[in-house]
C-alpha cells in the first residue's frame, strides 16, 4: 500500500510535479485539486514561511491530518527581489502567468544578460493539527531571457533560462526539471528527514 500525502495546492502545474517527484519514492500525491469545495486560501503573508505555513496549517486544521504545502516564486535581483511572495499575482488578482512574464519583461527592459540574474526559491512546510512544523527550502539559479521559449512547465519557466542547459526552463523535459528545480532541492530536503514522512 502506498503512503499517502496531501498538499495544500491549488495549482495544477505544481500538483503534477510534486506527484512525479513523491512518486519516486511510492507515496501518493492528494492536493486541494481533489478537493475543490475547499476555499481559497489568502496568501496574506510577507514571505514564502509564513503563506506555506497558513496554507498547510489550514488544510491540517480542516483534516485533522498533517499536511505539506509549497509557497514558492520567483526572485530577480534587478528588480530588488520581485516578485518573490507576490509572484503567482505580480500582474493582479487573476493569476495570469501570461501578464506576469510580460510584467517581468517589461521591467528588465535595457537590463543586459550578465545583470538578468534570477533564481527560483521553494519553501515547503510540513504542519501538523497540533501547529508542529517544519520547514524546507530550495533554489535553482537562473536569468531571465529578453523573451519567452517553450512551452513546459508553468509559471515563469518560459523566461527561466537554464545557462548550462542553454534552454529555458519550458524547454526541458519535465524529468530534466524536477531533478533540478527549487521544488525538487526542498523535497530533497524534506526527505532527508525520514521520520516526517515514512
Ligand atoms: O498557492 P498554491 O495553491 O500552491 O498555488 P499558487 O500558484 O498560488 O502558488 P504560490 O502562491 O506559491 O505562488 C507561486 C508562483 O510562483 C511562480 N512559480 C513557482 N514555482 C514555479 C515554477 O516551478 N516555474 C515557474 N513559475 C513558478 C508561479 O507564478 C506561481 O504561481
Ligand atoms: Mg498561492
Amino acid at each position: 500500500m502506498s503512503q499517502q500525502i496531501i498538499i495544500a495546492t491549488k495549482n495544477l502545474g505544481k500538483a503534477k510535479e510534486l506527484q512525479a517527484i513523491f512518486a519516486e519514492d511510492g507515496w501518493e500525491v492528494k492536493t486541494l485539486l481533489d478537493y475543490p469545495e475547499v476555499p481559497d486560501i489568502v496568501e496574506d503573508g510577507s514571505t514564502f514561511e509564513e503563506n506555506a505555513y497558513k496554507k498547510a496549517k489550514t488544510i491540517a486544521d480542516a483534516f485533522g491530518l498533517p499536511v505539506l504545502a509549497d509557497d514558492s516564486g520567483l526572485i530577480v535581483d534587478a528588480l530588488n527581489g520581485e516578485p518573490g511572495v507576490y509572484s503567482a499575482r505580480y500582474a493582479g488578482e487573476a493569476k495570469d502567468d501570461q501578464a506576469n512574464i510580460e510584467k517581468v519583461l517589461e521591467n528588465l527592459q535595457g537590463v543586459p544578460m550578465e545583470k538578468r540574474t534570477a533564481r527560483f526559491h521553494c519553501t515547503l512546510a510540513y504542519v501538523q493539527p497540533s501547529g508542529e512544523h517544519y520547514y524546507f527550502n530550495g533554489t535553482c539559479p537562473g536569468l531571465i531571457a529578453e523573451s519567452p521559449q517553450g512551452s513546459g512547465g508553468f509559471g515563469y519557466d518560459p523566461i527561466f533560462y537554464l545557462k548550462e542547459k542553454n534552454k529555458t526552463m519550458a524547454e526541458i523535459t519535465s524529468e530534466e526539471k524536477n531533478k533540478i528545480s527549487h521544488r525538487a532541492m526542498a523535497i530533497k530536503e524534506l526527505k532527508k528527514d525520514r521520520h516526517l514522512i515514512k
